[in-house]
């Protein structure tokens, strides 16, 4: 499985290639917009610019044939150029598609500089989808659908974008047996489907043609964007332009093990990754559940989830959770105990400075009381686990942890009861302290746990805090 450090908006996982700095790669040039007549698939979505004019940029570049720049502001899309003494100096031509992308308009002047993806970025795409639709079919005098070869139309479109940075959204121009296609990326992909589907947090929005980029066309209308709506104009008013011929699918895994809807309060739907939401205990059931699609949120709204999504996609990732604004927090700390998510609530409370630290030394007398007055704390190997809140969510029932495994040490249910090892993953969220060893010694073990599963145990709980002889003293003061 590919490393899961450094996701960010785009995946940084897989087989990024450490990229030597380049002279002038942060020189901006600024360049008058001219358009550049239509001419069939010569030079298709490239810009033209004289050599003089980004000399800079030229000289630092390993091909500087063709460079790949972007400007300074307001747009996804990467522009590819070709250097052409025939352009007047200070200009750039670009055709009215890559216009359209890039948001630019003709005769105005923009800032472009080199574009540089993160070091850690891996840029090739694995795969791309993009919808079909014929260009100015009422202009051409044709009417009803068009049968287009989608073999040879993906050929042409493999040859016209090969090295070549593709965007989500973007328009590419095609032109195939007089006929002029448009193609909008609908997805575009840098890992494979397993890697994407094994990934936490995947988001990929560009990445670079190679001759080993799967591309998948679909008609326009017929395409569904990541939210499962179709979003096209024509989707929406139900018209197609073309026919694809020759155009077997790529059977797709099902999502639904994989992806959960969340709705929130408001009615906003995000398809998450059903890992993801693993430390959310009071989804549990939802998460586990995959014939379950969707799971709504009673009294989380879209702009506290989505910011309880980044919090929860930075833990995954191993990166620090962002710097939220204090008037932010108060709403975050109520969704992350609405989701049961214990690190997002202990987050919260230490930005507002509220946190009561809830991991401690624990005494097996404070275990048994807090259990004779209804609560359900488990020992396990010298752990102290609450898991009252949670038992509705067990997905072995709620009735059978209070019934057999309060008040002794329950390593051996734990062992025989879970055949997998996914009930490790829960067992920080319960966590609140370790028993001292004098108690964990004498918590009564009705039958010893294996060898082999305690390592397992230890091995995967190193979150666990050690217990020295002065906080064996506090337990004792303090309870
Ligand atoms: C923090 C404590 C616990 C956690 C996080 C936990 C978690 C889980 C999970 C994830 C499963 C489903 C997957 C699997 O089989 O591994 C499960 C199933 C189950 N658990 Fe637990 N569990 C806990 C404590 C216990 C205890 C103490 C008992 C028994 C006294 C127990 C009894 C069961 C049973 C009977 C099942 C159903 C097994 C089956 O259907 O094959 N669990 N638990």
């Amino acid at each position: 499985m590919p490393s899961m450090k450094g996701l960010g908006p785009i995946s940084y996982q897989g087989n990024a290639v450490p990229r030597p700095k380049k002279a002038g790669e942060h020189q901006v040039i600024s360049l008058i917009v001219r358009s550049k007549a239509a001419d069939g698939n010569v030079d298709q979505g490239i810009g033209l610019v004289h050599p003089d004019s980004c000399s800079p940029w030229a000289e630092g570049s390993p091909s500087p044939a063709l460079l790949h720049i972007a400007p300074a502001r307001g747009t996804d899309c990467i522009l590819t150029i070709r250097l052409d003494e025939g352009v007047e100096r200070g200009c750039i031509l670009l055709d009215h598609v890559q216009q359209h992308n890039l948001h630019l308009a003709a005769l105005e002047k923009y800032d472009f500089s080199l574009f540089q993806p993160h070091d850690e970025e891996s840029f090739e795409a694995n795969s791309l989808e993009g919808e079909v639709r014929l260009l100015r079919a009422k202009e051409a005098g044709i009417s009803g659908r068009v049968e287009i070869d989608a073999a040879r139309l993906r050929q042409a479109l493999a040859k016209q974008l090969f090295h070549r940075i593709v965007a989500v959204n973007e328009l590419v121009l095609v032109h195939l047996d007089g006929l002029a296609l448009v193609v909008r990326m609908t997805e575009v992909h840098n890992l494979d489907e397993l890697a994407r589907q094994e990934a936490v947090s995947y988001h990929c929005y560009r990445a670079m043609v190679t001759p080993d980029t799967v591309i998948d066309l679909t008609e326009e209308g017929q395409n569904h964007d990541r939210s499962g709506s179709a979003t096209s104009h024509a989707s929406r008013v139900g018209s197609k332009s073309v026919k694809l011929i020759n155009n077997p699918q790529r059977v797709k895994a099902d999502s639904r093990a994989t992806m959960l809807d969340v709705v929130t309060c408001d009615g906003e739907v995000f398809p998450v990754k059903r890992k993801l939401l693993r430390p959310c205990i009071s989804l549990t059931q939802a998460v586990r559940d995959t014939q379950q699609a969707s799971v709504h949120l009673a009294s989380v709204n879209t702009l506290v989830f989505d910011r309880v999504l980044i919090c929860l996609e930075a833990e995954a990732a191993g990166r620090a959770v962002p710097d939220f604004a204090v008037h932010l927090l108060g709403d975050l700390l109520h969704a992350a105990e609405d989701l049961g998510c214990r690190s997002l609530q202990d987050y919260c409370r230490a930005k507002l400075g509220k946190l009561d630290l809830a991991i401690h030394p624990r005494s097996f007398q404070e275990v048994k009381a807090r259990n004779a007055a209804g609560q359900c704390w488990l020992t396990l190997d010298g752990m102290v686990l609450d898991v009252t809140r949670w038992l509705d969510e067990h997905p072995g029932g709620s009735t059978i942890i209070p019934a057999q495994a309060l008040n002794l040490d329950c390593s051996r249910f734990f062992e025989v009861y879970h055949s997998s090892r996914e009930s490790f993953l829960y067992l920080q969220e319960f966590y609140i302290g370790e028993l001292t060893a004098a108690d964990a010694a004498a918590v009564p073990q009705p039958e010893e746990p294996s060898p082999e599963f305690l390592a397992q145990l230890r091995a995967y709980t190193t979150f666990r805090v050690r217990v020295n002889e002065a906080d064996e003293q506090k337990v004792y003061k303090s309870f």
